[in-house]
Order: C-alpha cells, then structure tokens, then sequence
C-alpha cells in the first residue's frame, strides 16, 4: 500500500535529507518513524502528502504513483492521506466544527452529510460538546483531538502524524495515543514521526528506525527486544 524503492530528497542547498530509501508498509500497519533530529524523518513523510517531491525513486502509495502524478490529482492524494502535526494547524477565526467542516467541502457533500460525518468524528475524539468553541478556548491535548478529527473526515486510507504528542504532557499525550489505536484499530494505516521514547517503548507498534536519510533498524511489532 506505500512502497518506496530508492527514493532520495536533495533540497536545493545541496543537503540530502533522505538518501535511497526503500520500505513497503501494508495497508492498516501502525509504524513509528524514530531517529535522530535532522535525520530526515519529516522529510521522508512530507514526501508521502506531496509536500516536498522525491528527487528520485519511486512512490506508491495506493492507486497513487507519486512520480507520475498530475498535479490535478495532488488534491485527491491529499484526501486520501491525513496529516496531523506537533502545533496542531487549526484555523484560529473558525469553530472547531467549522475547522473540521472546511477539510470536507472540497468533497461533494450535502450540509446534512456534512454534519453528520463532522460528529461522527468529533464523537471518536470525545468531543461533540465543544463543537461551537474556538479553538485558542481548548487545552493542547484538545486541539490535538480536533486536528486528528479533521485529519480523518474524509476516511483517508492513511493518517500521516509528525510529532503528535510534541508538545503534549505525558497523559494527554497517551490520551492520543489511544485515539491513534482506535483509529488504526478501524483500518486506517497510521504513520507516526516521533522523539517519545516511552512510547515508542510502551505501545508496541512497528519501529522504522532513520539516520542520515536511510532506515537504519525496521523492528516488526513482535521484535521488540531491547528498549529504543
Ligand atoms: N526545506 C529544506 N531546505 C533545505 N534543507 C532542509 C529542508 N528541510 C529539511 N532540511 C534538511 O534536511 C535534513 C533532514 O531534515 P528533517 O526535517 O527531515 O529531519 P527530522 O528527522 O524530521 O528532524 P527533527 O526530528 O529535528 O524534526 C536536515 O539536515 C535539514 O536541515
């Protein structure tokens, strides 16, 4: 489902930020991304949403073939893959149903469709009450819950999170890990950039270990012998 064979980022200052790699993950796998700062974990998965484009290589994630893709088709990828980020990204002047509601017009949708898939998600992130609030009125670890919620209105077949838990307390952040679980749990694939140590060692998911631009360790759910 997201096979990437010798694929490389050279940014335009001559850094080589992701150098031949290769990997394949199968549809519903929950993979953490781990390594060292600037070892190009960001740049491996802005590659999967178009935010950057491979240098070289192939990407396919789905029916998509990333170095074949036209750009009228970007906005289709872009649905079929969510992304959540450490600072959240949510629109300051919109509701948090509103926030979640912009992510879906692009879609062709009636106001009741809308509506309904707007709590349907706000009811798996717990929170349906706050519906009308602005989110600078929510705590972190809220906001979060809002921004995996617009991450997956349009059912992506994979949700990209960089640094979920960033900048979160230890609780809130094993709030979101549980809404991750539940999330991956319903077949979504998650893949998940992360510096969090224990939890990377306590909820047990496939590691995909980077260091200069390659993938150093790839240590399957059942291989956990040692700590990361
Ligand atoms: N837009 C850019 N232009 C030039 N170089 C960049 C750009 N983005 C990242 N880099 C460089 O590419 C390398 C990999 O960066 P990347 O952000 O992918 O690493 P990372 O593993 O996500 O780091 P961190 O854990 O600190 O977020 C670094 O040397 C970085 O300086």
């Amino acid at each position: 489902m997201i096979e990437m064979v010798n694929v490389s980022k050279v940014y335009k200052n001559g850094v080589t930020a992701v150098n031949k790699l290769s990997v394949k993950i199968e549809q519903g796998e929950f993979v953490y991304i781990v390594g060292p700062s600037g070892a190009g974990k960001s740049t491996f998965i802005k590659m999967l949403y178009r935010e950057e484009k491979a240098s070289e290589g192939s990407i396919k994630i789905g029916k998509f073939d990333l170095m074949k893709i036209k750009e009228r088709e970007v906005p289709m990828l872009r649905r079929y893959v969510g992304v959540v980020f450490q600072d959240f990204k949510l629109l300051p002047k919109l509701t948090v149903y509103e926030n979640i509601a912009y992510a879906m017009e692009v879609v062709e949708k009636t106001p009741k469709q809308i509506e309904k898939r707007v709590f349907e998600v706000l009811d798996l992130v717990k929170l349906k009450h706050k519906a009308r609030m602005f989110p600078t009125e929510l705590s972190g670890g809220e906001q979060q819950r809002i921004a995996i919620a617009r991450a997956i209105v349009n059912m992506p077949g994979i949700l990209i999170a960089d640094e979920p838990t960033g900048n979160l307390d230890p609780d809130t952040s094993l709030e979101i890990m549980d809404i991750l679980d539940e999330i991956n749990s319903q077949g979504t694939t998650i893949l998940m950039a992360t510096h969090n140590s224990q939890i990377v060692n306590d909820i047990k998911h496939r590691v995909l270990a980077v260091e200069n631009g390659r993938i150093v360790r790839d240590q399957q759910e059942g291989e956990y012998g040692y700590e990361i």
